[in-house]
């Protein structure tokens, strides 16, 4: 079928839709247009994917069966006040924008068929994860289209519930960035301890790679896996009590719940609230 699919904001997201789109043979290079402000940006990704590079949003929307909005929450307001009332009325809106409503995107683009997605960073290399919804007026065969772009990023959940978004922003969205984190304090602890740093990296990533590999084959709960490593007076034993001590877990908790505060305040425009300002109950 080969649609015709318009990217706003060629960003990192972006790329990997690209990436994703052209692996999976979803449509032709020569039918992707990318649009941003950048224009050395786009013929960076012209030269590496053979796409169509734009700077003009309404130009870039007028044939397309897909539009797909990849733009930064903060400055989303002002892209919506562009493309309003130019997106063709059979094409479909899909929004990565975190926080972004279906009643935003609907009202700001003056579009209704329109699906609300959360993928992540993984998607680079099509092991990302996206959870997504869709507004009433989205077709079946938009539906499949859908799936088929963000299959190309991985795997993919349909939620009926939008709320699930602004949760799956803070869980998943967000996820790789707690991951990183922690792959980044243990790799730091190794070389605190005198590895050496390639050592530790080398360390750290298998013990999380096989980890993750060995949960998944064996299908048991995390506690029960961490009961095999956890020996009567061991060295685990040790650890996950100063861990615990730490609160570890009602950081992590904290965290994501923040995160997903964060998401629904993006999602109101409250873009520019000050840190200090948060509440740390
Ligand atoms: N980075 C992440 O882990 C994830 C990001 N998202 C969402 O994806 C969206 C994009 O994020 P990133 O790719 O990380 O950001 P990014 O900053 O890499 O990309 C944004 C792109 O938009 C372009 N842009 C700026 N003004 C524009 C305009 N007026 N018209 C068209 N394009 C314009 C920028 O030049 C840039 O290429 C955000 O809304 C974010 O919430 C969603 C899931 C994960
Ligand atoms: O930090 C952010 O706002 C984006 C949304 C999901 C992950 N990163």
């Amino acid at each position: 079928m080969n649609p015709k699919i318009t990217l706003i904001g060629p960003g990192a997201m972006g790329e990997a839709i690209i990436v994703g789109l052209l692996s999976k043979q979803i449509t032709l290079p020569e039918f992707i247009f990318a649009s941003g402000p950048i224009v050395e940006r786009g013929e960076e990704l012209k030269a590496k994917y053979g796409i169509v590079p734009l700077t003009d949003n309404v130009q870039a929307v007028q044939q397309a069966d897909l539009v797909i909005m990849a733009v930064k929450p903060q400055i989303l307001k002002k892209v919506m006040r562009g493309l309003k009332g130019h997106i063709p009325a059979q094409a479909l809106v899909l929004s990565i924008v975190a926080g972004a409503s279906i009643q935003t995107l609907s009202e700001g683009l003056a579009h209704t068929a329109i699906v609300r997605a959360m993928p992540n960073t993984p998607a680079q290399i099509g092991e990302g994860i996206t959870v997504w919804t869709a507004s009433p007026s989205v077709t079946p065969e938009q539906m499949e289209l859908a799936r088929q772009v963000l299959t190309a990023l991985g795997a993919e959940i349909y939620e009926e519930e939008e709320s699930h978004l602004d949760m799956a922003t803070a869980l998943s969205g967000t996820g790789p960035a707690y991951v990183f984190l922690f792959m980044e304090a243990l790799i730091d602890a190794g070389v605190h301890m005198g590895f050496a740093r390639k050592t530790a990296e080398q360390l750290v990533t298998q013990t999380i790679l096989g980890s993750v590999l060995y949960y998944k084959k064996i299908g048991i709960h995390p506690a029960q896996l961490r009961n095999q490593v956890t020996s009567p007076g061991g060295t685990s034993a040790e650890a996950l009590y100063y861990l615990e001590k730490a609160g570890f877990r009602t950081a992590l908790s904290r965290a994501i719940w923040a995160a997903y505060e964060r998401s629904l305040e993006l999602g109101k425009g409250l873009n520019s609230k000050p840190p200090e300002s948060k509440g740390e109950g």
